[in-house]
């Protein structure tokens, strides 16, 4: 046995709810808080009462949703809870990482789809189907659901394309105010209850934000119009022209302060929906511009009027019933209103016009007094319908996207919930049809698929009874013989109706059905059908004209004469449109009736949410007079029966309701075992794994390669599984179960959370290796750039050193040739400075030497004796100035070229050499003591001399004769 219900065999009756009242007794009685229990699975075990206690228990702690598997639970809480809703938590939730670790949201849900739409894997389109009873909170929850869209699913690209956005969010925002106030109206249930079912499509681009919406919608209950229930209310907006229209308003439209009216029950109520600015203003950013908005109005004021038109029975019979007294003024204004001659309309009212015979001859016959109020009553609703459809088509025309501006979707259902009052008729059975519809989708989609799917991949499964509508939905729509082919079939045979024999016919036809029942006390004829959430008991009489919903061809063409410009428009005069009103004989079309349209309806709906991975969100009436805090246990535990959410808590409980968010299945057995993504494809909304070609499905040899690999799997969870103890990621130590079926595989929630545990580790361990990889690859990268870097600064540097050793060998050459000229004047200056007298004779004489032949040898002999020279020359005695120099210049061994080349100086007054000097030997030579390469930290050789050449002192009085060069520093 691979799955037992609540941990239990089943085993004999007795013993096994022995069992189960000690379970309950431990749980209810135990530690669990049960306010804390997020999800319904966990509860254990799982029945009517635990499920019920969990729930009260986060109701009374303020917590108003609760996960039951694959289904939300959202309890109403009656009263505003702003912080739940803000924008800021929409962002938490659409940021989280995993939004199902956060507290169960109607967010979550959304988020969810939104991130399964953005996965791309099929189905892509996603449908939430939101369900409950009437004033349950399913309008609540879609508006939710459509403010978080328009929050999270927004374009961050432009400035622009975000205003273009915004203003289509907007848009969608505000047909909810426009489309409250025509098809809401107040009932015994609910103060805003929807009188007409809706699917919203919100349209996304390849970029998944929402590019538009189309609005569907499902049979208006138009009789709501002419006829309220006591207590009821006719539609909102209704209310709201006569409480919010202006003076001026009120005098166009005839609708004087407190003025009584029919058709408006209760006015004194006050509820929020009755603000007019609201719906004015929604309209206005729909695009309704304010003339047509009071033309709307208008017409509707018309409605009013021709509400309060009471006929008096006539007693001749061949006299039309003539209004009451009080009743002209109004058939006077709701003709002006409406647009139309008075005498016409009221004619149309009481009059009846047949066509008889071959030649369709004209017959005029006076309506009876009840007669007349159903035409009256029919005009009105033909009115109201059209003007229905036609706000429809105008919020759809503002709202829809072009068909290639969006390739998504996600689908919003919010369809009016379960009714049963003491008189239910024809709108109840659609009303129940519909829910039963969606029921048996849940059913279908859910409960049975999951369950046999399991008996098909060969699981061993004991199966979960649950309460299948299938009987039921047998009954009412089956073929050949069903409620709605009794009732379609009296409608075709054009004969008198009568309620008795309908009944009759339905028991006796349909007398096999389990779901059929009968009140045998009762007087009225009726039946009763048993539906998934109880009950119901319709009333046969009307049934039929209900169903045929006749419209007599004369109202029409009443309304196509009607000179009010949006009465033209819904009326137009148009020769080709065949309408259901055409008098039978001219059309062959089939006779569509109101169930006939609703089926065909039904089933269109149906196909769009077969289409699409649904979502189910519960909503859930604590108590029935709307009031906060307050849980009644019995109305809480008809609605759970209803809608079979034990049923849905056991099989999520003990079944395989994973519901992946993406393609993390695959990648983690990639990871994991190797495996190729070709090979496997993830089918979600059943969370099951299968291969991606069901074409070339060869059973054996697919087992043969899926056993192994999820053996393998199997064999790494207990290493997952201690590492999760160790870390504390999961509660649960135990490794959770995982089967491999045919060509599935299927696991538990927790095993998904171990899966995604030990994805998660894969993945850093890659991330880490990737890391590593990268910081090397940048390391080297890093090396390689700077080296390139040093390699470009070198030739920089040299280029520049080079440029600026141009420079300077530039201003050594200016500079040498200024000096080679300042040297020359300061030789000159020299020479002043020298004795004159002897310079006089001096000067001549090494001329006149280096021309003699003699002269030379006579200094080549006394060349080498110059020392001994020297100290000649400086005695002060005996030698005159001449001959000292000579014997210096002889001596010294000096150039023999130039005289000016040297000179020795003498002082006047003494005798002997003052100093003697010498001309520059040699060329100038510069050095600096830092290199010129502008970073480069490089000093030059440190030199003995900074400049060589100038003046050579070879003897100096008063000091010791150097005969090295003075340096001169300062000129470096
Ligand atoms: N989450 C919520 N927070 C606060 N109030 C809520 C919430 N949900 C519902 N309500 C209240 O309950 C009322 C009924 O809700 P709603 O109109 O959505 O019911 P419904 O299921 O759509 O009913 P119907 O089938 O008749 O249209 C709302 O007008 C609102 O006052």
């Amino acid at each position: 046995m691979l799955q037992q219900v609540n941990g239990h065999n089943p085993g004999s009756d007795g013993q096994a709810r022995e069992y189960l009242r000690e379970d309950l007794q431990e749980f209810l009685g135990g530690e669990v808080l049960l306010y804390k229990l997020d999800d319904l699975t966990r509860v254990n075990p799982v029945t009517l009462e635990t499920v019920l206690r969990c729930l009260q228990a986060r109701y009374m702690a303020d917590t108003f949703y609760t996960n039951a598997g694959c289904t939300l639970v959202a309890l109403n809480p009656f009263k505003p809870v702003p912080q739940l809703y803000s924008p800021e938590l929409m962002r938490e939730y659409h940021a989280a990482p995993q939004p199902q670790k956060l507290k169960p949201h109607v967010f979550t849900v959304g988020e969810q789809t939104y991130r399964n739409v953005k996965s791309l894997i099929e189905p892509v389109n996603q449908s939430i189907v939101v369900s409950g009873e009437s004033g349950a909170g399913k309008t609540w929850t879609s508006r939710c659901l459509m403010k978080f869209y328009a929050v999270v699913a927004t374009s961050p690209a432009s400035w622009e394309s975000h205003k273009i956005a915004e203003r289509i969010e907007q848009r969608i925002l505000n047909s909810n105010p426009v489309m409250e106030a025509f098809g809401n109206a107040c009932t015994l249930r609910n103060n805003n209850s929807s009188r007409f079912g809706k699917f919203i499509q919100l349209q996304l681009n390849r970029a998944q934000q929402m590019t538009g919406a189309a609005v569907q919608t499902y049979l208006l209950e138009k009789t709501r119009v002419a006829c309220q229930a006591s207590s009821e209310r006719n539609f909102h907006i209704f209310y709201q022209i006569c409480k919010g229209a202006s003076e001026d308003e009120r005098l166009q439209w005839h609708l004087p302060e407190g003025a009584a009216f029919s058709w408006l029950p209760n006015p004194e109520r006050s509820l929020e929906e009755d603000c007019f600015e609201v719906t004015r203003e929604a309209m206005l950013h729909l695009g309704i511009d304010t003339p047509t908005q009071n033309n709307i109005f208008k017409v509707l004021a018309g409605l009013l009027h021709l509400g309060n038109i009471q006929f008096a029975a006539s007693e001749d019979e061949a006299q039309p019933c003539q209004p009451m007294d009080d009743a002209k003024y109004s058939v006077r204004t709701a003709a002006s209103l409406l647009g139309l001659p008075e005498d016409v309309l009221l004619e149309m009212v009481q009059i009846r016009t047949i066509r008889a015979g071959r030649q369709q001859q004209v017959f005029r016959k006076p309506c009876a007094r009840a007669e007349c109020d159903t035409r009256r009553d029919c005009l009105a609703k033909l009115i109201y319908a059209r003007l229905f459809d036609w706000l429809v088509s105008v919020i759809n025309s503002s709202i829809c996207a072009d068909t290639d501006s969006w390739t998504t979707f996600i689908g919003l259902l919010d369809v009016y919930g379960f009714e049963s009052f003491p008189d239910n008729s024809l709108e109840q059975l659609c009303i129940n049809y519909a829910n039963e519809k969606l029921q048996q989708h849940f059913v279908a989609h859910y409960l049975r698929a999951q369950q046999e799917e399991y008996a098909v991949e060969g699981l061993e499964w004991s199966f979960i009874n649950y309460q299948d509508n299938q009987p039921c939905l047998d009954l009412i729509e089956g073929s050949p013989i069903s409620i709605c082919s009794l009732i379609n079939e009296e409608c075709r045979l054009n004969r008198p109706s009568s309620a008795a024999q309908l009944q009759t016919r339905i028991e006796t036809a349909l007398a096999g059905s389990p779901c059929l029942g009968h009140n045998k006390l009762s007087r009225e004829p009726s039946f009763i059908v048993v539906h998934y959430a109880g009950p119901v008991r319709y009333h046969t009489a009307g049934l039929v004209e209900k169903n045929k919903d006749p419209i007599p061809p004369e109202l029409t063409r009443l309304l196509q004469q009607s000179q009010d410009p949006l009465l033209m428009g819904l009326f137009p005069t148009n020769p080709k449109e065949k309408t259901q009103e055409e008098p039978p004989g001219q059309s062959r079309a089939p006779v569509l009736t109101v169930v006939s349209k609703f089926k065909a309806s039904l089933e269109q709906l149906l196909q769009v949410l077969h289409s699409t991975t649904p979502h189910y969100i519960r909503c859930i009436k604590p108590n029935s007079q709307g009031q906060a805090q307050t849980f009644l246990q019995e109305e809480v535990l008809s609605q759970l029966e209803a809608c079979g959410l034990v049923e849905t808590i056991h099989i999520s409980a003990a079944g395989f309701p994973i519901r992946p968010s993406g393609p993390w299945l695959i990648l983690l057995l990639f990871l994991i075992c190797g495996v190729s993504f070709g090979s496997l494809c993830l089918q979600r909304g059943t969370g099951h794994l299968r291969w991606s070609e069901p074409s070339e499905w060869c059973p054996h040899s697919e087992e043969a390669t899926l056993e192994p690999l999820i053996q393998d799997i199997l064999h790494t969870l207990p290493v997952l599984t201690q590492a999760a103890a160790i870390t504390g990621d999961s509660a649960e130590a135990m490794p959770a179960p995982m089967h491999c079926g045919r060509t599935k595989v299927f696991m538990t929630d927790s095993m998904l959370e171990l899966l995604e545990c030990g994805r998660a580790r894969v993945l850093e361990q890659c991330a880490r290796c990737i890391q590593g990889g990268w910081r090397r690859h940048r390391h080297r990268e890093q090396e390689r750039q700077w080296r390139a870097v040093m390699l470009i600064q070198a030739a920089i540097r040299s280029w520049l050193t080079r440029k600026h050793i141009q420079r300077l060998h530039a201003a050594a050459t200016v500079i040498k040739r200024a000096w080679q000229k300042w040297r020359i004047r300061m030789a000159c200056l020299a020479a002043k400075e020298l004795d004159g007298v002897e310079e006089k004779h001096f000067s001549q004489a090494p001329c006149s030497l280096s021309t003699s032949p003699l002269q030379t040898r006579l200094l080549e002999a006394i060349i080498r004796l110059w020392p001994l020279g020297l100290v000649l020359a400086n005695t002060a005695m005996g030698v005159g100035s001449f001959q000292r120099k000579l014997v210096v210049w002889a001596c010294l061994q000096l150039p023999r070229g130039s005289p000016s080349s040297y000179t020795v100086q003498t002082a006047q007054d003494q005798a002997g050499v003052t100093s003697i000097r010498a001309l520059p030997q040699g060329s100038i030579k510069f050095h600096c003591r830092k290199s010129p390469l502008r970073y480069a930290d490089i000093c030059p050789e440190p030199s003995p001399y900074s400049i060589t050449g100038f003046n050579q002192i070879l003897l100096e009085r008063h000091r010791l004769i150097h005969v090295t060069s003075s340096a001169f520093t300062g000129l470096g």
